[in-house]
């Protein structure tokens, strides 16, 4: 294995695994997540793996702990039969069959229905505690989650599994993590989850290099670490460059086929993240990142100090907080010419006492944590924020597309919960640009490229979409309804080019990404549609969200994307997949609004060529558009009529039918 070559070399890495609801996260996602990364391959004495719970669930613990003895089965089973799927739930799949290229294939035989039972022992025990109240008694071990309230705890870090022997065939180490949190604290969602856990990991490993993953992204490619640590480990060959981190690709394990809810992103992935890794690099996308430490800690491309601070005692102090020992580990960081630091210096159990210190909520107060150093406060796409700001200070980063994709994570089939996930991402992204981290402010006073400005621009801007969007799906069947004014040319005039001939132009462009990409037409298609959806759903709340922080009314929020565990087997009709549902989110009103103001007006039209009017052709171009409104919003039309959770519920029907009454009656004023 590539790996026997000078393993001695290789830089230890921490990884790093946040979850923050066990509902909406099931444990076993975060379990299995937690399986596969230490299952990588790689030197397992070089490994850390700390896991962020922001919800300091007893039930999350407990799966972890049980989750460790399955792990002493399954990495060295794993290693030794060179297995492609390290997540259990993905190689056990009900109907997966053993297969290896193993010589000893009854040895394998034997091995693979030990490990299986085993495993189908472990998602019994979580399943079961998932249905009990407390999921096993609250004494011992547990005693810190007795009674605990999730948003009033004192912090608590525990060593799961400590690698005592330091040999590189056990399992690594693992150690849980709740933050402090107190209700008269801002918690920075996860940015400060990021924030802790790069804290205790400096105290307990103190490795250079760390890998982030989310608790549903599990490693698909058992090489990723190595793949990645070749763009970091600069060897004074030809690539001379030295890259802040390395980003690979986010994709999804059971996507429905032509992506129905244009949220597997292959396209924008494909183009953007390609696109930027010509300018400056790909932006961070939160999860699938091998980070320097060292860049986290505010270094820049060519100096030897953070932003311009010398490393005195107090400027450490006053960047990363009172801790010594965390400041002498940075110093350390900060001053190592490669990336052989690290090393736990003690017993990693020694120091969760000064762990705990530096998960507690007034840590941070008046430190450079989130401003100046780690991931940055200010946007719930703290992703992006953060890439920014590395981006800003001159880096370069890297883009790894390994085949097999590296990791794969779920994506929600869930129009409801895929509406929330987008308000929450325009709403990110458009607070940056009110920020002091906006990317126009970086280029001009700061390191970021001019193109790679444009690149953040052109999904920072994504919210302010929707204003367009919305005007032109109401304008048409507007005009149609008053009877007076035109929004487009009419159709015999040769001006009506122009609108067509962009429309056309634009709709080839993206149609040929897609081919570019290697996707289907009704991909392509049905991303359309979903764009249409979202700008007249998250991206208008995105922007009302941001108004509202901008005018100091509220915060913005980061509300966790609901985890489906069963893999998409039991849902509720298999006829049905990718069929759009609906709740009774506010956010539903103004597409069901849009569609209804186009369907009056079109019977509107109807209703007025029957009934003899004059020159109704002179609407030709407004009917068209009105036409492909109501296709676009063909997922609400179904939903008008569905069941369920497929069809919109009836008090956002009659909201969005009194806006259309509303607006017919202001444009029929006195018309007809
Ligand atoms: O207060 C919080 C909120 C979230 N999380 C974790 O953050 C991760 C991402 O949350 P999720 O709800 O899965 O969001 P997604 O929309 O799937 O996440 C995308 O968008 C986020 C930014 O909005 C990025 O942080 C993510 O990495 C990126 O995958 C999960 O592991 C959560 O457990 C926390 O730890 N604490
Ligand atoms: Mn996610």
């Amino acid at each position: 294995m590539i790996i026997e070559r000078g393993s001695s070399e290789l830089p230890e890495v921490d990884m790093f695994v946040t979850t923050a609801d066990p509902e909406l996260e099931p444990p076993i996602i975060t379990v299995n997540t937690m399986l596969s990364l230490l299952a990588a391959e790689y030197p397992t004495d070089k490994l850390a793996c700390y896991v962020s719970d922001d919800s300091a669930s007893p039930l999350t613990f407990y799966s972890l702990v049980e989750a460790i003895k399955f792990a002493k089965l399954w990495v060295p089973f794993c290693k030794k039969y060179n297995v492609s799927v390290r997540a259990p739930f993905r190689y056990f799949k009900p109907d997966s069959q053993p297969c290896s290229n193993a010589s000893s294939h009854d040895e394998f035989l034997q091995d693979w229905m030990k490990i299986k039972e085993e495993y189908g022992k472990l998602y019994l025990k979580i399943e079961d505690a998932c249905k009990r109240i407390e999921p096993c008694d609250l004494s011992g071990d547990y005693s810190d989650f007795s009674n605990i309230d999730r948003r009033n705890h004192k912090s608590i870090v525990k060593v799961i599994h400590e690698n005592k022997e330091a040999h590189s065939e056990g399992v690594s180490h693992v150690i849980y993590v709740a933050r402090e949190k107190r209700p008269n604290y801002l918690h920075n969602n996860k940015a400060g989850a990021m924030n802790v856990l790069n804290r205790v990991s400096a105290l307990m490993t103190n490795a250079p290099i760390m890998l982030n993953v989310d608790c549903d992204m599990y490693v698909n490619n058992p090489l990723v670490i190595l793949q990645g640590l070749c763009f970091l480990l600069y060897d004074g060959g030809n690539d001379k460059k030295d890259y802040a981190f390395v980003q690979f690709p986010q994709n999804f394990y059971d996507g429905l086929k032509d992506d129905p809810y244009g949220n597997q992103m292959k396209v924008t992935q494909e183009f953007l993240a390609r696109g930027m890794a010509g300018i400056q690099g790909p932006s961070y996308t939160g999860t699938g990142c091998l980070h320097r430490r060292k860049v986290i800690y505010g270094s820049s491309p060519d100096e030897k100090f953070i932003e311009g601070i010398q490393l005195s005692n107090e400027n450490l102090q006053s960047t990363f907080g009172n801790s010594r020992e965390l400041c002498e580990s940075a110093a350390k960081v900060l001053q190592a010419k490669d990336l052989t630091v690290g090393g736990s210096t003690s017993s990693i159990t020694n120091s969760v006492e000064a762990a705990c210190q530096v998960a507690n909520c007034a840590y941070e107060f008046g430190t450079g944590w989130g401003r100046k150093v780690g991931w940055m406060y200010g946007s719930v796409t703290e992703d992006t924020l953060t890439s920014l700001t590395i981006h800003a200070r001159g880096w370069e980063t890297a883009y790894c597309t390994p085949d097999p994709p590296a990791f794969l994570g779920c994506t929600p089939s869930n129009g409801p919960v895929i509406i929330l996930q987008w308000k929450r991402w325009s709403t990110g992204l458009f607070e940056i640009l009110f920020t002091s981290k906006s990317p126009l402010i970086l280029t001009l006073a700061r390191k970021l490229r001019f193109r790679q400005c444009l690149a953040y621009l052109r999904f920072l801007l994504w919210a302010l979409r929707s204003i367009f969007e919305v005007c032109y799906a109401i304008l048409p069947a507007y005009c149609i309804i008053s009877n007076s004014s035109h929004f487009l040319p009419k159709i015999n005039e040769a001006a009506t080019m122009i609108p067509i001939s962009i429309m056309v132009i634009y709709k080839l462009y993206t149609l040929s990404e897609y081919i570019q990409a290697g996707e289907s037409l009704r991909a392509w298609w049905n991303n359309q549609r979903m764009w249409k959806v979202v700008a007249a759903s998250s991206l208008l709340f995105g922007i009302l969200s941001v108004g509202l922080k901008v005018v100091g009314l509220s915060e913005t929020v980061f509300e966790v994307t609901r985890k489906d565990s069963t893999n998409g087997e039991n849902d509720e009709s298999n006829s049905d997949k990718g069929r759009f549902t609906f709740d009774e989110s506010p956010m539903f009103i103004p597409g069901t609004f849009i569609l209804l103001l186009n369907l009056t007006a079109l019977l509107v039209f109807a209703f007025r060529t029957i009934y003899g009017n004059d020159a109704n052709m002179m609407y030709l171009a407004e009917i068209i558009c009105c036409k492909m409104v109501v296709i676009y919003f063909w997922a609400f039309f179904k939903g008008l009529f569905g069941r369920g959770n497929y069809g919109i519920p009836l008090p956002t029907i009659i909201k969005s039918g009194t806006l259309v009454l509303l607006v017919v009656q202001f444009g029929i004023r006195g018309k007809w």
